[in-house]
């Protein structure tokens, strides 16, 4: 008898969480204009984002897209958003995410749906870049969602260790497990994930170097100095946030 009544209250929560993925989306959607070149996250927030888009499309509005992930691509095509590649169109107006952490520095961890690297390319490539998310993502300090590193499958157990040394060198003593497990998770890019439970990150400038340095290592869910502003929905509104050194944008 139990079961159905916490179905309807996780259902409630669900739909709740959703419509502020969409707020949060419906926010971003305010600072594009027709004409731009955009860069289209991954993601159930970035999803919320491509249907509000889709429905501007369909009244008119002009862009085009380029997505980061085939899930991404998929979905686009599917609502009519017209895409293109970053070969292309190198250089784009803005970039709409999701992130699954945030701090007040608007420095992010992403990777939770394993699409990070081609997030952080084509978010690097663009003028601007915006995250939404529901405000529970907002955090004081960032690590208590695993960072995903996105690694090589050639010597897995190597890197591996040598993401071990890196973390002790740091102070870390902190699980790694491969997403996926005997399964393991590749991404868009053919690669594998580790997810690192590091709990809180002291020195996120510090940790990207290290990663950065093992050769089998392609890239970390770490993006510092990327995002310009992020839209949090929460139950009192949307809140719109930018850097804290950079209150004047
Ligand atoms: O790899 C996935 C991306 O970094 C997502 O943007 C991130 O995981 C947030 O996803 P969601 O909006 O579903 O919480």
């Amino acid at each position: 008898m139990r079961q159905p009544h916490l179905r309807r209250e996780g259902d409630e929560r669900d739909a709740m969480s959703e419509e502020l993925k969409r707020k949060a989306a419906e926010a971003a959607l305010e600072e594009v204009t027709s004409g731009m070149r955009l860069g289209i996250g991954t993601g159930s927030t970035a999803e919320q984002f491509v249907r509000a888009l889709a429905e501007k499309v369909r009244e008119g509005f002009s862009v085009i897209g380029v997505p980061t992930s085939e899930r991404t691509a998929a979905l686009c095509t599917e609502l009519g958003v017209p895409l293109t590649t970053l070969e292309a169109c190198p250089e784009l107006d803005l970039t709409i995410d999701g992130a699954d952490e945030l701090d007040l520095q608007l420095r992010l961890i992403k990777g939770g749906g394993g699409a990070l690297l081609r997030e952080k390319i084509v978010a690097t490539a663009s003028l601007r870049m915006i995250v939404i998310a529901d405000a529970s993502k907002k955090v004081a300090r960032l690590g208590a969602f695993p960072l995903p590193v996105e690694v090589v499958p050639f010597g897995l157990g190597a890197t591996r260790n040598a993401i071990a040394r890196a973390l002790a060198d740091l102070g870390y003593d902190a699980p790694i497990l491969l997403r996926g497990g005997d399964t393991p998770f590749v991404t868009d890019g053919g690669h594998h994930i580790l997810d690192i439970d590091l709990r809180e990150i002291t020195d996120a400038d510090a940790l990207s170097r290290a990663l950065l340095d093992i050769p089998g290592v392609v890239d970390h869910g770490l993006f510092l100095g990327i995002a310009d502003v992020a839209y949090l929905a929460g139950a009192n509104g949307v809140e719109r946030l930018v850097p804290a050194a950079d209150e004047e944008n």
